[in-house]
C-alpha cells in the first residue's frame, strides 16, 4: 500500500504539488495520468525519498523509504531509465544492485531473462542500449528484489508495440498475484487498458481519483447522427447536458437508453449509441485538465 497524504512541494514561489493525497491499494494497477509538468515525477521522487516534502508525507506501508531498511526487497524504482551509468554494462548494473541488496547472483540472469535481454546485449554498454532497452533494465532492476510495490514512471516510454504488451502483461501480473503499482503516464490510452484506479493531477492538484469503472461510468453516452444539431435540441429539451465530439457526434450525460428514446421521440436517426468509455478516458482526461493543461491555456 502507498499512501500519500497532503503532500506539499514547492520549487521557490512555484507550487509543483499541492497537497495532493490518494493511496495505490495491493493487488491493484493504480494509474497516476497528468498532463506535462503536472506533478507526477515530483510526487513520485517525494516518495522514493529522491526530494524532501514541504508538507504531508509519502509512505510504503506507513513507512518513509528512507527508513526502509534494504528499499530495493520492498520497492521497486523506476524514475529515469537513462540515469543508468552509461559507461557500465547491463549485466554489471543488475550485478551491483544485486550485490547491494544481498542477493544472489543466480537473480540477475533471472530478472534478464524476464525481461528478454539476451547474453550479447547484457554485456554491452548502456550508453549503447536503446530507449527501450534502458526501459527494459530498468524493469529489471526494480524487480530484483522481488519487491511487492512498484513506482514506475513513464515505463512505457521508448517502447515498440510489443513492448508496450509485455510490459502491460507484466504489471498486471504483478498485481494479480497482489503486488501494488503505481505508474505515471501521459499515455492516456495504455493506461486505460492497465490501469484498475485512477489518479489525475494537474497542476499539482488532483482533478479525478477512483476506480477506472466509475470514472468511465461517468462519462455518459457516445451518440452520432447526421441531425447533430437536432439531436442537441431533443437532448437539451429533456434536460441532458451534452457537448459535442467531432462533426457528427455528441457525448450526451445520460445512459443510452434514454439518449435513444429522445431521439425516437423526436424522430431522429441514430448511427450510433454507445456508453461513452470507448471513447476512451482521453476525453475524460482532457476535461478534466482543459484549465490546467498548457494547449490553448491563458497565461
Ligand atoms: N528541481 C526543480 N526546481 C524547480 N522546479 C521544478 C523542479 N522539479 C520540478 N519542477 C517543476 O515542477 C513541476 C512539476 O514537474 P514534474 O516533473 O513533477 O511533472 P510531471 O507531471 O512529471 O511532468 P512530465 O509528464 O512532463 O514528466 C514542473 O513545472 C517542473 O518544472
Amino acid at each position: 500500500m502507498i499512501t500519500i497524504d497532503g503532500l506539499t512541494r514547492r520549487y521557490g514561489d512555484f507550487t509543483a504539488v499541492d497537497d495532493v493525497s490518494f493511496t495505490a491499494r495491493p493487488g491493484r494497477v493504480t494509474g497516476f495520468l497528468g498532463p506535462n509538468g503536472a506533478g507526477k515525477s515530483t510526487t513520485m521522487r517525494v516518495l522514493v525519498g529522491l526530494t524532501p516534502a514541504g508538507a504531508g508525507t509519502a509512505t510504503v506501508r506507513g513507512r518513509r523509504y528512507a527508513d526502509l531498511p534494504n528499499p530495493g526487497r520492498e520497492v521497486g524504482v523506476l524514475l529515469d531509465a537513462s540515469a543508468q551509468h552509461a559507461g557500465r554494462t547491463g549485466r554489471e548494473i543488475l550485478g551491483v544492485a544485486a550485490h547491494t541488496m544481498g542477493l544472489p547472483k543466480r537473480r540477475v540472469e533471472e530478472m534478464l531473462e524476464l525481461v528478454s535481454l539476451s547474453p550479447a546485449e547484457s554485456r554491452r554498454r548502456v550508453r549503447h542500449y536503446s530507449l527501450g532497452m534502458r526501459q527494459r533494465l530498468g524493469i529489471a532492476t526494480a524487480l530484483l528484489g522481488d519487491p511487492d510495490v512498484l513506482v514506475l514512471d513513464e515505463p512505457a516510454n521508448g517502447l515498440d508495440p510489443a513492448g508496450i504488451r509485455w510490459m502491460r502483461d507484466l504489471l498486471r501480473d504483478f498485481a494479480d498475484r497482489g503486488g501494488t503499482v503505481l505508474l505515471s503516464s501521459h499515455l492516456l490510452h495504455e493506461i486505460e487498458v492497465v490501469a484498475d484506479d485512477l489518479v489525475v493531477i494537474g497542476h499539482g492538484r488532483i482533478v479525478a481519483r477512483g476506480t477506472k469503472a466509475e470514472l468511465l461510468a461517468a462519462a455518459g453516452t457516445l451518440v452520432r447522427s447526421t441531425a447533430r444539431a437536432e439531436l442537441a435540441r431533443a437532448l437539451g429539451a429533456s434536460g441532458i447536458t451534452h457537448t459535442d465530439h467531432g462533426p457528427d457526434a455528441l457525448r450526451a450525460d445520460a445512459d443510452p437508453g434514454l439518449v435513444g428514446e429522445v431521439a425516437l421521440a423526436a424522430g431522429i436517426a441514430l448511427h450510433e449509441l454507445r456508453p461513452a468509455d470507448g471513447a476512451g478516458l482521453e476525453e475524460m482526461f482532457l476535461e478534466l485538465t482543459a484549465d490546467t493543461q498548457r494547449e490553448g491555456a491563458v497565461a
